[in-house]
């Protein structure tokens, strides 16, 4: 935006924001509009920003008029209203949200998100089993509120590798249960980008446990669905024998719990953690980042939440990539005994589908689609033109710290020396602000391991980079616009 049409822009968002807040009042306001931004108008579009897919289908569903009704009353011109999801800590819009929500359990118009999991899907995929049935009402009302559990997820179907193996041991030691090994990690938060199995293993941890250990109340329960179940116990007057069911869980494992929104919501969250954990019943969580990275999340709750074992899936190496997609033949072919997958083939995915389980799986899922719908064999010719796009998305979110650290040092005209130095001079620190910053917003690293590879930082020292470096850039252009070609010349 221009500088003066971004001043009017501001000032326009701050009475539309005024109005939000009086219209709606602190608390629904506080819940879905406190992390809103302005992106752009441009050509009367309004565009807005939220920290979650969660948060852009909700406001989108039920607040869009409102929002056009305010801001069409501040200029004439607007003409709609867009939503988009921000990539959290740092402002980069993520337009392409991720498409994979898992509460299909959730009633449709009570659920504004609700993309298919896996698009292509050549085995039908088995009912998901019969609830456990525990005899009071209160179970009762739990058993009705977990999300449904995929029987595929087992902890024999998870396949272990470097990245994974102190994950797969704490979630087979909490399916276990304490008596076992008399050792108890509590709560167990499981973090890991994208598609590395965090929901695999927390599903398979209830479905052990429900086979293997009938009498233990388990739920899985979304972030996402434990709000609608909240919500729709507070709006028909149940909520007390809701928390008190949720209480008598023994092993509770919420997953996604980065899209868990609202102080009410969170404040039940917590509550709920508190007195599971006071009771030495078992808690675990997956999110997409550690808790301290967990922005919209409350202090009290981030903090509970770090307190317990922090384990953290990383991206698979070659030898897991390879058993994964092993694996996965292996499946396809109990349906189609005729599937071959030429040994070029599997080096071919595995050396060039490298970010997640889910796109090695969608890799294996497309050949057999293309193969039992045009009868051609597998070819390596047919591997590379069916699975382009998933060969061109790793190759594009494959941006390194090295790359970030050269091409800074190289703008700024700093030695790549003194940006890992302790240096403190401000021809340095800004420079090393911003490699910090882009290293958060274009890789998946975590902040304490950006901290390391920055001269052994400490992970909060990244973090005030990456949020003074996220505030400049909401107001001041020119810097935005610098960033922003660093940004294409390491995309490029
Ligand atoms: N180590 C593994 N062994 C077997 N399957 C795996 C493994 N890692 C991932 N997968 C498969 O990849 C797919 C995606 O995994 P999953 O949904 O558990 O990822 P996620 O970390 O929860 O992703 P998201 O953050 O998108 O929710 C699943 O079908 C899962 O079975």
């Amino acid at each position: 935006m221009e500088a003066a049409a971004g001043n009017k822009a501001k000032d326009a968002w701050a009475c539309v924001r005024a109005r939000l807040l009086s219209d709606l009042g602190d608390e629904v306001f506080s819940c879905w509009f406190a992390g809103m931004k302005l992106e752009s108008i441009e050509n009367g579009i309004v565009t807005h920003s939220v920290p979650s897919r969660f948060l852009k289908s909700w406001i989108s569903t039920y607040y869009r008029d409102k929002l056009a009704e305010l801001w069409k009353s501040e200029s004439g011109q607007v003409r709609k209203i867009d939503v988009v999801v921000r990539t959290p800590i740092v402002g980069k819009v993520d337009v392409v949200a991720r498409s994979a929500a898992k509460d299909a359990a959730a009633p449709e118009n009570a659920r504004p998100v609700m993309a298919a999991r896996d698009v292509v899907q050549p085995m039908p995929r088995p009912a998901a089993p019969q609830a456990v049935q525990h005899s009071s009402a209160s179970a009762q009302l739990v058993e009705e509120a977990g999300s449904p559990l995929d029987p595929r997820f087992t902890l024999a179907s998870f396949v272990e590798g470097g990245a994974n193996s102190f994950a797969l041991a704490a979630a087979r030691q909490v399916a276990a249960g304490p008596g076992a090994t008399g050792v108890s990690f509590n709560p167990l938060f499981i973090h890991a980008s994208v598609g590395l199995g965090k929901t695999h293993l927390l599903q398979a941890v209830a479905n052990e446990i429900r086979v293997q250990r009938p009498d233990v109340k388990v739920l899985y329960l979304t972030a996402e669905q434990f709000m609608y179940r909240f919500v729709q116990a507070l709006q028909s007057q149940s909520a007390i024998a809701f928390k008190d069911a949720l209480r008598g869980i023994d092993v509770l494992l919420i997953d996604d719990v980065q899209f868990l929104h609202g102080k009410q919501l969170q404040q039940e969250f917590c509550h709920t953690v508190n007195s599971l954990i006071d009771g030495s019943r078992q808690v675990v969580v997956a999110a997409d980042r550690p808790p301290i990275e967990l922005e919209t999340l409350d202090e009290r709750v981030r903090s509970r939440l770090a307190g317990g074992l922090l384990v953290e899936i990383s991206e698979p190496d070659q030898a897991l990539r390879r058993a994964i997609v092993d694996r996965r033949i292996e499946v396809a072919r109990l349906q189609h005994p005729d599937f071959t997958v030429p040994a070029e083939v599997v080096d071919f995915i595995v050396r060039n589908v490298t970010t997640s389980g889910r796109d090695l799986e969608g890799a294996v899922t497309r050949l057999v689609g293309h193969n039992q719908l045009t009868g051609a064999p597998i070819s390596l010719a047919m591997a590379e033109a069916t699975l382009r796009d998933l060969v061109r998305a790793t190759d594009t979110r494959k941006v390194k710290i090295e790359d970030i650290q050269r091409i800074v040092s190289k703008h700024f005209n700093v030695s790549k020396q003194d940006l890992l130095s302790s240096r403190r001079t401000r021809s340095i620190v800004w420079p090393r602000q911003i490699a910090m910053y882009l290293a958060k917003s274009m890789t998946p690293r975590s902040l304490p391991e950006i901290g390391r590879r920055f001269g052994g930082r400490d992970h909060t020292t990244v973090l005030h980079a990456v949020r003074k470096v996220e505030d400049i850039v909401q107001n001041d252009d020119t810097i935005a616009q610098e960033i922003e070609i660093l940004r294409r010349m390491l995309e490029n």
